[in-house]
């Protein structure tokens, strides 16, 4: 089970949406009416478990307002940012506008930006800087293509991501700062396709993150940091994921399209009592 003492988690786990390019702003209000409706109903503890949404960048004013008028408790991130702040980057948007946006989190170097974009661990490390520069949580994703896990190299390859995007960076971030990176593996075989790593190759891999983030950042720190699993995770195969030790949660996409479904996975703890 992921870490617990005395009945809590040790880290918050956290369940979070990645709608990817789905959703106008106004199917975003009506998909987060929905899932807020949903949690509602089931008497949600958003303490316990953390929520969070990662809209299309169009739709953040009107979840943003959404979520202050409602007092909602599902927090929202964004799925990308620029590594600037300001200035002639047609297209780009500054993680100054995020924050004032009321983001909480920016997802870095999904495996779709990297594929498309051409995004590599140098311009990781610029981004995850970006974000700490203005209070954004990043959510680091990192995750091995299908030829590197038949080559059986895909620790070394995940690792080597992590590394890649961090170890340059450790010295200038606090320990606040570190602790409160989460870091989403996400094996890119398993996207979008129906193919979930097994439990225990995800938690194998879990492990190992924490692990190199213990060489990275000291134990102390590394506890602290939510290391989620990604790729085709749905209500029937959350429980089994989370009752691995180094799995803090969940970065989920086409099932965060669905509230009900989505609602269901939030709600991984009561599929383990039933
Ligand atoms: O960010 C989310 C991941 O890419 C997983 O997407 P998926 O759940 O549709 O496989």
């Amino acid at each position: 089970m992921a870490k617990q003492l005395d009945n809590k988690f040790i880290r918050t786990p956290l369940i979070a949406g990645n709608w990817k390019m789905n959703m106008d702003h106004q199917q975003a209000i009506t998909l987060l009416q929905k899932l807020a409706w949903t949690l509602k109903d089931a008497n949600h503890d958003f303490e316990r478990v953390e929520v969070a949404v990662f809209p299309p960048f169009t739709d953040l004013r009107s979840v943003q307002t959404l979520i202050m008028g409602d007092k909602l408790k599902v927090k929202h991130g964004a799925q990308d940012l620029s590594e600037h702040d300001s200035g002639a980057y047609t297209g780009d948007i500054s993680g100054a506008f995020l924050s004032k946006l009321g983001c909480e989190y920016v997802l870095v170097g999904h495996s779709e930006r990297r594929q498309y974009h051409g995004e590599d661990d140098e311009i990781c490390a610029a981004k995850i800087k970006a974000a700490f520069k203005h209070e954004l949580a990043p959510v680091l994703c990192i995750g091995e293509g299908l030829d590197v896990r038949q080559a059986g190299e895909h620790i070394q390859f995940t690792l080597a991501q992590l590394s890649g995007a961090l170890e340059n960076l450790v010295g200038e971030l606090t320990e606040a700062q570190l602790g409160s990176l989460v870091v989403a593996y996400e094996p890119v075989w398993a996207i979008g396709t129906g193919e979930v790593a097994g439990p225990a190759e995800a938690g194998e891999m879990c492990t190992a993150i924490r692990g190199r983030l213990t060489e990275l950042v000291g134990e102390e720190v590394a506890q602290q940091i939510r290391v989620l699993y990604g790729g085709s995770v749905k209500a029937e195969s959350i429980a089994a994921l989370m009752a691995e030790e180094d799995i803090d949660g969940a970065l989920v996409g086409g099932a965060s399209l669905d509230a009900t479904e989505f609602a269901n996975i939030v709600r991984f703890e009561h599929h383990l009592m039933r």
